[in-house]
């Protein structure tokens, strides 16, 4: 067996407040307010709502019962507005990549209720304007916010080399699980580049976030028992759209950590300068221009990811794993062969319904030859950006799956259901748990990812460290203590 992990998605939502003309802001030439004390204005010169405003109205429903903005929920998730104004969701704990995928569209689905009630509300208080919400990672200020994967991995001495075998792995992954993104090169022309977050990031490892913007941060906060576990935390990741494209992301570093913990050494394909690579790998969309590695050697890429490729593959196959794969991790490997393939071949159909970059490449191709407009027309941008408006309304995300045009991997129905139902074989189910029991009784507790706590005279509390088990006697006697 493939041995089980704990992972979980954090997604910092871009906000803004478009101005009222009436056609949304994909078609109003909104843009994304990410300094938080700049006011946007519209054409005619009258003041709108900032990001701040807009980010306090989206939680003003969530402050009223939870007295914070800084809350869990019933399906384990935590939901809480950050420095810079950007919502957050950070997906409960998932032992599975599909389970995953689900918790984390429930999480958009939550943020979108949440945008149509605050928008409601400017309605009824007379402001004039419209909230979007959007999984990306780069506004039009030029401020970036992340996507963070976390990874459970087993407490060992080689945490820092484990960390320097995956840095080739992140800074090439892009070209299959990038967000596509249209950057303005240096001169003001408009070039398409894999990602949104690649020109962001200036460290290979750090124990800082948001001053170095490490790939991975190695601060130790394993939100586990800290003599078995660490939690690899990556924040060099682009906001993922498709559903599939998140499978990947995470399916692909699972089975490679797997590889990794397991004691595989990949010690040769270290590059020689990763912050640069990083941005001209972005830039280069064919994936075939090679990067120098440390060892002095040559590799595009698209090579480094096929190595990457046959050594999991090579590995899970002598391992005899390869048999006891899950349907998911199948696909995984499945669509990653295919997306090399598409690479290779420069044949992006291959891909387009299924990768970020390849499906949003498509639309706006599309688009482009049907108006006849550059690269760098405002039109085009505002499509570019609609793409990661998370409404289904506003957003294309919707109707591009509709039309055939967007894979996916879940269903409405489990997706409406994850909105308040926890994953039921993580330590997520008895946060969710006592959470639903608690808001049903209105009783105050205090919840992080380990301790739950009712805030009474005894002031019960449980610790959790074991992010794996789904159930736990001293929970129960918590929530029986909730429901007397
Ligand atoms: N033991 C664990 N191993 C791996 N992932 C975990 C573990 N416990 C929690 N997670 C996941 O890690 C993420 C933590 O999100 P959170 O936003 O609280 O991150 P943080 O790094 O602790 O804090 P911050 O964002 O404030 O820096 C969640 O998605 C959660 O599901
Ligand atoms: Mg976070």
């Amino acid at each position: 067996m493939t041995a089980r992990r704990i992972f979980g998605v954090e997604t910092e939502y871009g906000i803004t407040c478009a101005p009222p003309t009436g056609r949304g802001a994909a078609a109003s030439g909104a843009v994304q307010d990410g300094d938080s004390h700049r006011t946007a204005a519209d054409g005619d010169g009258s003041a709108v709502v900032t990001a701040d405003d807009a980010a306090r109205y989206l939680f003003r429903k969530v402050v009223q019962w939870g007295r914070s903005s800084n809350v869990f929920l019933r399906n384990g998730a935590r939901l809480y507005l950050d420095v810079g104004s950007h919502p957050e969701y950070a997906s409960a704990e998932c032992d599975d990549v599909h389970q995953l995928v689900v918790n984390d569209r429930a999480g958009e689905m939550i943020l979108d209720e949440m945008t149509e009630d605050a928008n409601d509300l400017l309605f009824e208080e007379g402001v004039p304007g419209t909230i979007h919400l959007f999984k990306n990672n780069v506004d039009s200020a030029g401020n970036s916010f992340g996507c963070h994967e976390n990874y459970l991995v087993r407490r060992r001495r080689d945490f820092q080399a484990m960390g320097e075998a995956l840095v080739p792995f992140f800074i090439t992954r892009q070209v299959l699980t990038g967000a596509g993104h249209i950057r303005v090169r240096p001169g003001g022309r408009a070039a398409y580049a894999f990602s949104q977050r690649a020109d962001q990031m200036w460290d290979a490892m750090s124990s800082a976030t948001t001053r170095s913007r490490p790939i991975i941060n190695t601060r130790d906060e394993p939100h586990a028992d800290a003599d078995l576990y660490r939690r690899m935390h990556v924040i060099v990741g682009d906001s993922s759209v498709a559903e599939t494209t998140t499978m990947l992301k995470v399916g692909m570093t699972d089975l490679l950590l797997g590889m990794l913990e397991d004691g595989a050494k990949v010690r040769d394909l270290a590059l020689a300068e990763p912050m640069r690579a990083i941005r001209e790998i972005s830039h280069d969309t064919t994936a075939k221009v090679p990067v120098e590695l440390a060892s002095g050697r040559r590799m595009s890429a698209l090579d480094m990811q096929e190595e990457f490729y046959s050594r999991v593959t090579g590995y899970l196959d002598d391992h005899g794993h390869t048999a006891e794969l899950s349907g998911v991790q199948r696909r995984v490997l499945e669509l990653w062969e295919r997306g090399l393939r598409a690479l290779r071949s420069e044949d992006p159909t291959l891909v387009d319904t299924e990768l970020d970059w390849a499906v949003k490449a498509r639309l706006i191709e599309r688009y482009r030859a049907k108006h006849t407009l550059a690269l760098d027309d405002p039109r085009v941008a505002r499509l570019s950006l609609a793409y990661h408006d998370i409404s289904p309304r506003r957003g294309l995300a919707t109707t591009l799956a509709q039309r055939g045009l967007m894979a996916r991997i879940t269903t409405d129905e489990e997706v409406a259901d994850a909105v308040s139902t926890p994953p039921s074989t993580t330590r997520a189910k008895l946060r969710g748990d006592f959470v639903a029991a608690a808001q049903d009784r209105r009783r105050d507790i205090t919840v992080d990812w380990v301790h739950l706590k009712i805030n009474d005279a005894a002031q019960r509390t449980a610790v959790l460290k074991d992010p794996f088990s789904p159930v736990d006697e001293r929970v129960d006697a918590l929530i029986a203590a909730l429901e007397v």
